[in-house]
């Protein structure tokens, strides 16, 4: 995507700044977000440290940036990476070579003699001037071909190595409003590595020039080397101060950013599409998108207001310090301290080492903006692997024979909010002291009514989540103490939001287990099982059809249909544990009996079914039901049981849906029709 390799402050609907935004209309992000979406700077814990950073502070910083970029380059692809190490120092030396080759020139024209003479004295040095070039130009060449291959492949293996860790994470984490602010900042970091390599080969290249130049200048005459770097001083004081005010204000607006983008996407996607069309919610989300732009250009004015500033001031500070050397060279030519040859030669390496200089001070600058990115992902990786699920933990059993929740609290992470006094809101529990049993080869059904907790118990079982007080014992053993690898492997889900993934039919069903050769066959015999293969054999490439509206070929199917395909997934799984999270909400009244058939037939077959349905009367043949009331056990028993229970939870959800049914009599022809 574009916008994801972009500098963030090159973006259209987000960009940065510092301090409040003057103009910035938060109605956009009030009416549609719930409030302005500017953070404080105050909560990455490296930007601060940026933003004290002395220039000399910058300076010895150097090396470790170099390094760290290097070790990045080295994980992918240590070739190109020695090609252009290499390239880089052969364009310095040939540079230096050139200059000194220069002086030689200049001192053969220059001294006495018959033109001739004096040219035919220049031609050796000429020839090197020549060759110099030559090989500059060539190490230059294969240097930019070195970077060009290095900077995608840096750019993969940062991205892996972020993935690899945010794949890994507890769930907790996923949903975790600070881990998802670092999350946003740290996605800049790959695309920021691989910019990174360009900058530090132009370091090395800069470094090389410069060192080359300032070689020469010291040679002729000690004072020149001062005066060039006095020249490069305001330059670097305002590229340094300009790219900490656009890193500010990056890490201000990030979460504006991605509201922005979140608008415009939403406009290209085919799900709300039939909505922002009938609803006409087109225009109106186009006039909050253009409103926040508006607030993002306003910021990115006042950046390039500053910056202009920032860069008139340095100009002329540049060209005092210009004036100033070469009214010293002027000076070394009228005290008779220096030859003209060489006035001329300095004036050359002057222009060269300033050159290189500002170059050096930019691509450093440069270096050091992109290194925050990068430190932004760094961060991430660490605290991915800190919040990580852990590896290994007690072997589960094959087939266990309870699972048992007792005394279980648990409570969502806190959405990061907080109140005007600055303290977190507290979560309210989603589970209050919750003790249940869950018995093997048998159907255990959870009902409430929404928000009571049971897609919450689904999570716990599965092992999702942790509880924060109170225990998941597998067969006794907490579950925290668990190979959580193999916890998951014992489970099959069907949430009520399983994922619809845009690839074919059949991956549809074969992603449910992933661990194991795709097998047709059994892909297959769950497509039957939930009643899937009708809708295969409706489609236009079958088993290949792509689900995705958005592709060629694509095919968009029912939610009826996805939610067989669904079963089928979790059939295809084939754990020892299923949890079905109102697996018939979207299925027709006869394929809801046949899913409920089914299920029942698995528990027969030894399979352990955790089911979460409103549909009270398909719980009717479980072997256990749990009934939930915010976030607290109420009842458990059999359907017959709960139902004699006078004043029961169960029993008054289940008259009142059984009322609707009652109060709409059969006609009596339609009746006979139907028998
Ligand atoms: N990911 C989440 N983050 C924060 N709070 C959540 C999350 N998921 C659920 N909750 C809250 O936890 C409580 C229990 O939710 P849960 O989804 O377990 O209820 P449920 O009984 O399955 O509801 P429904 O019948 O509507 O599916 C609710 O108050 C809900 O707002």
């Amino acid at each position: 995507m574009k916008q994801e390799n972009t500098k963030p402050s090159e973006q259209s609907a987000g960009v940065p700044a510092e301090g409040a935004a003057p103009g910035s209309r938060p109605d956009s992000e009030q009416l549609l977000f719930g409030g302005p979406l500017l953070y404080d700077n105050g909560w990455t814990r490296h930007d601060a440290a940026y933003f004290e950073m002395s220039l000399w502070a910058m300076a010895l910083r150097l090396p470790r940036l170099v390094r760290s970029t290097v070790r990045l380059a080295r994980q992918a692809d240590r070739r190109s990476l020695a090609v252009v190490g290499a390239a880089e120092l052969l364009r310095g030396a040939g540079q230096a070579v050139g200059l000194v080759a220069v002086n030689g020139v200049l001192t053969a024209v220059l001294a006495s003699g018959t033109i001739a003479q004096r040219l035919l004295a220049a031609v050796p040095a000429m020839v090197v001037v020549t060759l110099a070039g030559t090989v500059s130009a060539l190490a230059a060449s294969a240097s930019t071909s070195g970077t060009g291959r290095l900077e995608p492949k840096v750019e993969r293996v940062a991205t892996e190595q972020y993935l690899e860790r945010v794949v890994r994470v507890e769930l907790a984490a996923i949903e975790d409003a600070d881990f998802h602010r670092l999350l946003d900042s740290a996605q800049y970091g790959a695309a920021a590595a691989r910019r990174m390599i360009g900058y530090c080969t132009g370091v090395i290249g800069s470094l090389v020039s410069f060192a080359a130049a300032a070689g020469v200048l010291t040679v002729l005459h000690p004072v020149l080397l001062p005066l060039l770097v006095l020249m490069t001083v305001p330059r670097s004081w305002a590229a340094l101060r300009n790219s900490r005010t656009r890193y500010a204000s990056y890490l201000r607006w990030v979460q504006h950013s991605r509201a922005g983008r979140l608008l415009s996407q939403t406009l290209m996607r085919t799900g709300p599409a039939p909505e922002i069309r009938v609803h006409g919610v087109g225009p109106f989300l186009m006039d909050h998108f253009r409103s926040m732009s508006q607030d993002s250009e306003a910021e990115q004015s006042r950046l390039a207001d500053s910056a202009a500033r920032v860069r008139l001031v340095a100009s002329a500070l540049t060209g005092a310090a210009t004036a100033l050397t070469y009214l010293a060279l002027i000076g070394l030519l009228a005290a008779g301290a220096m030859d003209l040859s060489v006035a001329g030669t300095a004036v050359l390496a002057t222009r060269t080492g300033g050159q290189s200089l500002s170059t050096l001070v930019l691509q450093v600058n440069n270096l050091y903006e992109e290194a925050c990115y990068v430190q932004d992902l760094e961060r991430l990786c660490r605290e991915a692997a800190e919040r990580a699920i852990p590896d290994g933990g007690l072997p589960v059993p094959e087939r266990p024979a309870l699972i048992r929740f007792e005394n279980v609290t648990f409570r969502y992470p806190a959405d990061g909010s907080e109140d005007p006094a600055g303290s977190r809101s507290p979560e309210r529990p989603a589970l209050r002291n919750v003790s249940l049993d869950i018995p093997a080869g048998r159907i255990v059904a959870l009902v409430g009514v929404n928000g009571s907790g049971k897609t919450t118990v689904a999570k716990l079982v599965a092992g999702l989540y942790r509880p924060d007080a109170g225990s998941v014992l597998w067969d006794g053993v907490d579950a925290g103490a668990l190979d959580r690898a193999q916890l998951f492997s014992r489970i099959a889900m069907v949430g009520q939001d399983f994922h619809r993934w845009p690839f074919t039919c059949r991956m549809n069903v074969a992603i449910g287990r992933t661990d194991r050769p795709l097998d047709q066959r059994a892909v297959e015999e769950a497509a039957v099982h939930s009643g899937a293969d009708k809708v295969v054999a409706e489609l236009p490439k079958g088993w290949d059809t792509l689900l995705s509206k958005g592709y060629k070929g694509g095919h968009q199917i029912s939610g009826g249909q996805w939610q067989r395909l669904g079963i089928a997934r979790a059939r295809y799984r084939d754990a020892r544990i299923l949890i079905v999270d109102e697996p018939t909400s979207a299925l027709d009244a006869r394929a809801e009996l046949e899913v409920f058939e089914q299920i029942r037939r698995l528990a027969d077959g030894g399979q352990t079914v955790v089911l979460i349905t409103h549909r009270l009367a398909s719980v009717r043949h479980a072997d256990v039901i749990h009934v939930l009331e915010q976030g607290e056990l109420r009842e458990s028993g059999t359907f017959e049981e709960l139902l004699s229970t006078p004043g029961g939870v169960f029993r008054s959800l289940y008259e009142l849906q059984r009322g609707q049914f009652q109060d709409v009599p059969v006609p009596e022809r339609q009746r006979r029709r139907t028998a």
